[in-house]
């Protein structure tokens, strides 16, 4: 492991088109956020692990011998071919002393770590002693994909620290990708980190996560959309808190109970999500402003589908029937069930400020209490997608850098 330490980041995601109907095998159209969530590894003291994850509240720190020897009583289960099992789960939740039930955000995350973090340490050498802080700019449990992009720097950093894969950075590079081949090493152990969290993932967020970009994920099939236009999407936090784990449990059993009625349902969101991609791919070629009222259309379809499945929210419903009462069209996105909207603006239309301060419904707020307006987010390919902030942060895809200071981070993590 590189002496000086790195800093791996990872993009969330939006989801377009497919949320849930990709679980069961449907084509989904997501997209790269230009939120990310980072991750500084350093070398630790002391024969130790320590971990800190300030946007959970979890502050862990085991003794390597323990963990080394919690992995050899456990070794043979680990696999990353297979979703981690009941039995080795509930063993490292009595080790980590998670109750059996526990599904809050810290011990979701504690789990993810530990598991993460002894599988990888099996398949590619020793427990590392190491110090890892993880931070976000992404909201916790809102539809962006916060565990993928934590998955994601999870997985990179401990199959660097476990010697894996490679430091990517050269001397004097501040920032460096890792190669096609290391990247599907890191999509395919963050997959097993979403498992954990989620129970039963697609692998959508975490390729977003890992490969950035535009792209067409359908039963762990990643085409990357290199012609799409540039769309403007807003985003709207409802700021109603959700578990994926528990609306993609929902969706499952209403599937199985009205398997005649839920499955021609799925069918219909995969035929939006070709008919969506079509749009986008035709839409460079003829840049005609008539391509907007189908693609507002498609949201509005998609839209009464997830409330078909179980997955609305009366704050989603709320945002769509104001959205529309300014002409404008809004789906949830992610697992739905409160977290984030999406609204689509046609070119030139700017109305957040409008909406924002004097919106609403027959002079009430646009916004219900304690909803947010998160930001604009542009649906770009990766080539054409503003410049970075920050030297390492880069719109699209994970990357590498190093922890040149001596201290934090410049964009440290609170506390
Ligand atoms: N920065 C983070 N630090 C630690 N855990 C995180 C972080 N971001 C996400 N997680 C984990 O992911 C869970 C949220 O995942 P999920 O319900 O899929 O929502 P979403 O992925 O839409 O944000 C959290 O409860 C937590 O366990
Ligand atoms: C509902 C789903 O399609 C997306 C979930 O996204 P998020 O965790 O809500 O960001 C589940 C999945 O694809 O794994
Ligand atoms: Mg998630």
């Amino acid at each position: 492991m590189a002496e000086r330490g790195l800093v791996v980041s990872a993009p969330g995601k939006v989801i377009l088109h497919g949320e849930h109907a990709v679980v069961h095998g449907k084509a989904a159209l997501a997209v790269a956020l230009g939120l990310r969530t980072f991750l500084c590894l350093r070398p630790g003291g002391e024969g130790r692990l320590r971990v800190r994850l300030p946007g959970v509240g979890a502050l862990r720190s085991w003794e390597r011998p323990g963990l080394s020897a919690l992995r050899e009583r456990l070794g043979a289960d680990f696999d990353e071919s297979k979703p981690p099992s009941a039995e080795l789960l509930e063993a490292l939740k009595e080790f980590a002393g998670i109750p059996a039930e526990a599904s809050a955000p810290d011990s979701l995350a504690i789990l993810a770590f530990l598991y993460m973090c002894l599988a990888i340490s099996a398949k590619y050498g020793d427990v590392p002693s190491v110090d890892i802080v993880v931070w976000s700019e992404l909201p916790t449990g809102a539809g962006l994909g916060s565990s993928a992009a934590y998955a994601v720097c999870l997985a990179a950093a401990l199959l660097h620290a476990c010697g894996a894969i490679s430091c990517p950075l050269k001397d004097g590079e501040i920032t460096a990708r890792w190669t096609e081949e290391e990247m599907t090493l890191i999509n395919t152990w963050a997959f097993q980190g979403e498992r954990v969290i989620h129970g039963n993932p697609s692998g959508v967020d975490n390729a977003v996560g890992t490969w950035g970009g535009a792209l067409r994920f359908q039963s762990g099939e990643i085409k990357a959309l290199k012609r799409v236009p540039t769309l403007r999407i807003l985003l709207t936090n409802t700021k109603v808190p959700r578990s994926t784990k528990v609306l993609v449990a929902g969706v499952k059993e209403k599937i199985l109970k009205f398997p005649a009625i839920m499955n021609p349902v799925l069918d219909s969101i995969d035929a939006i999500s070709q008919e969506c991609q079509s749009v986008l791919e035709a839409m460079p070629a003829n840049p005609s402003p008539e391509h907007y009222p189908v693609l507002e259309e498609l949201f509005d379809i998609n839209q009464h589908h997830l409330n078909v499945i179980g997955v609305g929210h009366p704050s989603l419903d709320r945002l769509c029937r104001v959205t529309a009462s300014h002409g404008l069209h809004s789906k949830l996105t992610g697992a739905g069930g409160g977290g984030c909207g999406i609204t689509l603006l046609r070119p030139g239309q700017c109305p957040s400020a409008r909406l924002a301060r004097h919106g609403g419904e027959r002079g009430r707020p646009f916004l219900p209490p304690g909803t947010a307006w998160l930001t604009s987010c542009p649906f770009l390919p990766p080539s054409r997608q503003t410049p970075p902030r920050r030297p390492w942060k880069q719109p699209s895809e994970i990357c590498a850098r190093a922890d040149l200071s001596a201290g934090r981070p410049t964009s440290g993590p609170p506390g």
